[in-house]
């Protein structure tokens, strides 16, 4: 019964095995039920039916061979039998479970499947959540403006002297006349009666008046009401520039924004194209059931075809070198980057090398015996060159340790928080899945097929929305489409028992991944229990064979001794903390767990996520110096003034504000210190701030408050790389200059090198670069705003790098000398008046390489005390962090 000679007699044989399997399965469980005999008889005859249909079925497909792997998928949760049965307990599977869908079934199954799936999708889509203080607005630009040249644009922006433009601007505002003019996302505004008020200042808008300031603007993390300021001052459409993002006019046509110029000759479209209806019309086939005889449900044949389809989807993913995209993920929209491309390139290339291996196996008929056993050899070192490339791919183009590369899916406004963690898990657990096909090894070509085309897909469908061709509920909805597929087509192939084992078994990997199992030990574990079935059962005749192994328990069994090799011999860490982001831009809700008051105005606000989202493992995913926006309610609504001044956002129903959380990026608390403004306060604030008094006094533990972010641009990298004025600079010491409550990003990056310093514990083989030395200057008018030892310094950091060092200087207190009343050892100092050269020198080591200064704090603070006395201490990178 060697099928590499006779298929016949191989289908027989792997038939006859199958009826003995399915009677012994049967009378196992006979056993302990002896009430229901008479219908577990019914059962027996019923089976046997079964088989004969599916033998049918299987003749039909000739091409189909009962593969040694594909049995082997069988077994993956036959550890449940394998426990029963060793308990006595006897766990029956119903016998409608083995039923395998007969060709009508499949193909009522394939159509109705997709639509239902696609249905389904499509409705969680229309959920949305939205925050209560939030209405949603109506999208959409103002119409029929006219077109702006980008001369003309920049005719507005009077590149003149800083003070003298702000002078013009107030001459301008005060006579009706336009003078300054910004586009963003394509539309023009003529913002001069907005500047002076412009809540990030007039400079901002300064530097930026005459162009096309869509990135600056995006990246800030503007809100709606600041969307809404442009459109109502729109003046016209700017010419012959390619426009993206949310305030996009619709002025290009569909087909201008696909067909771009970085591709002169269109092969990535063709290709793209090409086998988009490649994929369309294996899955069309394998869904109605249309395969011919002799080929598989896809309809491959192991011909030029099928080698021919296989080199034109890999020529495709190969043809997207042809663009220039960033080396580091963009946060203002979906957009492919570096190292993105790289990872899809090898998962593509990995199932490439399976259909090829397939190939083979299915021209030269090797369905069992040596044939078999090279593919899922091959298959299953496939698995780990993927999981090793991937590795040095990452540790080749990822420039910032603090990334992840955790999903940039555009998610739709408003969507809940649950059914997007309901979507990622979902294209993880493909992920699984499509890992756990590979290495079992089966079932063949059409499988690896159609798994290829999600990868493929993700790609194209974050493009169009980043060109605004289709919705971001498009793209989910086509891309979970995609994803099902597979699932579907799988389901198709096999029983609904195996197919159940498949996926619990899939489930069950998810798991121990989600827990941080370590890759290499669950993908070893794995792949060696199937080795061993075919070095025990060699040569391998029958399906019996297989079955008999105990699969599931020396898998468990080979993780537990990978484990203890892990955790005994070597310093690689048996569970990776994997951190998803739970901060995005679409608000989140985060719930105030505990407010503590830290000194006269400062308080501490420390929120949890959700606890769905806690217990996920979810982490804020900030990094030191990025802000996020809280959303609260508007105390000021209807009030034309406010502390004496015109108020802008009289009509506003909530406000949004920047504040600087002061975790590092893997904790899963978000923690800020936020300054209050009281009201009645001298100066002429009456009112009070109206963010500030809601955060600090208003809002009560356990209540929830909604953010959106991050925002701002990443300027540390980890390892001690800064990014100052777009050059990357090698830092070992941190100078930071901070005014009030400009300490925040300070404090979080801070948290941030000493998170760094941990780690390197954990792993340290890893090259790493620990910043050494952190000297901190935080003034402010009175001492009593200070911060205590324990917040730079805490406890439990006690001898982690860096050492940090922080100098009080108390601006409004009138005392000049320079005093030290701490012990150094506590790395505290007390200073009374003004910043001068003197303090700074006397304080910060001197001008150096290797030096950063981190600057923060009130605009004044910061341009005209600190920039100017830097630049005569002659220091250079100097980074301003808001
Ligand atoms: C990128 C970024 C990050 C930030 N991070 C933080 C942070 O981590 N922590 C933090 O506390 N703030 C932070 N801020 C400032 C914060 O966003 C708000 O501007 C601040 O909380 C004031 O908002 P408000 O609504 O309370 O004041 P508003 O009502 O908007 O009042 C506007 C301004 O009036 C002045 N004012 C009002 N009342 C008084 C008063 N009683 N005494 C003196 N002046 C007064 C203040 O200058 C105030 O900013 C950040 C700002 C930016 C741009
Ligand atoms: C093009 C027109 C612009 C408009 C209408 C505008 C409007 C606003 C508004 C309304 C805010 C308050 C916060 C919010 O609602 O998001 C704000 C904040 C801010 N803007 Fe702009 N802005 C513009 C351009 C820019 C540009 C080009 C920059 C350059 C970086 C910039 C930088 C900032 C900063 C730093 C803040 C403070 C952050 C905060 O407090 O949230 N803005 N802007």
């Amino acid at each position: 019964a060697d099928c590499t000679h006779c298929e016949t007699t191989a289908e027989d044989d792997a038939l006859l095995s199958k009826v003995e399997l399915l009677q012994t399965h049967l009378d196992l469980q006979k056993k302990p039920v002896d009430a229901n005999s008479s219908k577990e008889e019914k059962s027996t005859e019923q089976l046997e039916d079964v088989v004969a249909a599916k033998l049918q079925e299987k003749s039909h497909n000739g091409a189909l061979h009962p593969s040694i792997a594909s049995l082997a998928s069988e077994h993956l949760i036959s550890f449940l039998d394998e426990v029963s049965l060793a308990t006595g307990q006897g766990l029956s599977w119903p016998a409608w479970a083995e039923y395998f869908p007969t060709h009508g079934q499949g193909r009522v199954i394939g159509i109705s499947g997709s639509i239902c799936l696609l249905l389904f999708c499509y409705w969680i889509t229309t959920l949305k959540e939205v925050p209560p203080m939030m209405r949603e607005t109506q999208k959409g630009g103002p119409k029929d403006l006219r077109p702006i040249s980008l001369e003309e644009l920049k005719k507005h922006s009077h590149q003149v002297g800083r003070a003298e433009h702000v002078e013009f601007l107030y001459v301008s505002v005060a006579s009706n006349q336009g003078d300054l003019w910004m586009a963003v996302d394509g539309l023009v505004a003529n913002l001069t009666d907005f500047a002076t008020s412009h809540p990030g200042g007039v400079d901002l808008l300064l530097q930026h008046a005459g162009t096309e300031a869509a990135e600056p603007f995006h990246d800030v993390g503007h809100s709606e009401f600041a969307l809404e300021q442009i459109q109502k001052r729109a003046v016209g459409i700017l010419e012959n520039v390619q426009v993206k993002g949310a305030i996009a006019i619709e002025k290009d046509t569909v087909m201008s924004r696909i067909f771009t110029k970085e591709d002169p000759y269109n092969v990535h479209k063709v290709l793209g194209f090409t086998v988009l209806s490649m994929y369309l019309y294996r899955i069309f086939v394998w869904c109605c059931q249309l395969a011919p005889p002799n080929a598989d449900y896809a309809g491959f044949k192991p011909d030029l075809w099928a080698l021919a389809s296989i080199f034109i989807v890999e020529g495709l993913q190969v043809s997207s070198f042809i663009f220039t995209v960033p080396q580091n993920r963009p946060l203002s929209g979906p957009m492919i980057w570096q190292e993105w491309r790289a990872h899809n390139l090898i998962f593509v290339s990995r199932l490439t090398i399976c259909f090829l291996g397939a190939w083979m196996v299915n021209r030269y008929n090797g369905m069992m015996g040596w044939g078999s056993w090279t593919q899922m050899t091959v298959n299953q070192l496939s698995v780990f060159a993927q999981m090793r490339l991937a590795d040095l791919a990452t540790a080749w183009l990822r420039d910032d340790t603090h990334e992840t590369l955790v999903s940039t899916m555009p998610y739709w406004e408003h969507c809940p928080k649950w059914v997007e963690s309901m979507f990622r898990t979902w294209y993880s657990m493909s992920q699984i899945y499509t890992t756990i096909v590979i290495i079992i090894a089966g079932p063949g070509m059409d499988l690896y097929f159609v798994m290829i085309l999600p990868y493929q897909l993700y790609s194209v469908l974050m493009t169009f929305v980043r060109k605004g061709v289709i919705s971001s509920r498009t793209c989910h909805v086509t891309y979970f489409w995609s994803l099902w597929q597979s699932w579907v087509c799988g389901f198709m192939m096999q029983s609904f028992r195996v197919f159940v084992q498949v996926q619990a078994f899939s489930i069950f990997c998810y798991c121990t991944r989600v827990y941080g199992l370590n890759k290499y030990v669950l993908w070893i574990g794995a792949c060696t229990s199937l080795q061993l079935v075919m070095i025990k059962n060699w040569p391998i005749h029958s399906e019996q064979d297989v079955l008999e192994f105990p699969m599931f328990t020396v898998t468990i069994l080979m993780w537990a001794i990978l484990g203890a090799g892990l955790k005994f011999f070597s310093s690689v860490p048996l569970f990776d903390s994997r951190h998803a982001r739970y901060v995005e831009a679409r608000p989140k809700r985060v719930i105030l767990r505990s407010k503590t008051k830290v000194s006269t105005n400062l308080y501490h606000l420390k929120f949890d996520f959700p606890w769905f989202f806690r217990w996920q493992g979810y982490s804020s995913g900030l990094q030191p110096g990025q802000h996020v926006k809280i959303l609260c309610g508007n105390a000021s609504q209807g009030r034309s003034t406010w502390n004496g001044h015109a108020n802008l956002e009289v009509s506003r129903d909530y406000l949004s504000r920047s504040y600087t959380p002061i975790n590092s990026s893997k904790d899963s608390t978000v923690d800020f210190i936020v300054k209050l403004y009281p009201e009645d306060a001298p100066g002429g604030f009456a009112d009070g701030g109206r963010g500030s008094t809601k955060l600090c006094l208003e809002v009560k533990e356990g209540e929830e408050v909604w953010l959106s972010g991050p925002h701002g641009s990443k300027v540390y990298r980890g390892n001690g790389n800064f990014v100052v004025d777009g050059k990357l600079i090698k830092a070992s010491t941190i100078c930071a200059l901070a005014g009030g409550s400009g300490i925040t990003p300070v404090l979080s990056l801070l948290r941030q090198c000493r998170e760094e310093c941990r780690s390197s514990f954990a792993k340290p083989n890893a090259k790493h670069d620990l910043i050494k030395e952190f000297s901190i200057i935080h003034a402010m008018r009175s001492m009593d705003e200070r911060l205590e030892t324990t917040w730079y310094n805490p406890l439990a950091e006690t001898g982690l790098a860096p050492h940090c060092t922080v100098t009080h200087l108390a601006t409004g207190q009138k005392e000049l000398t320079l005093k030290r009343s701490m012990s150094h050892r506590e790395g505290m100092a007390y200073n009374y008046g003004k910043l001068t050269k003197d303090v700074i020198a006397e304080i910060f080591p001197p001008a150096a390489e290797d030096l950063v200064i981190i600057l923060c704090g009130p605009k004044g603070f910061v341009d005209d005390v600190c920039q100017p006395l830097l630049r005569e201490l002659k220091y250079s990178n100097v980074l301003t962090m808001w």
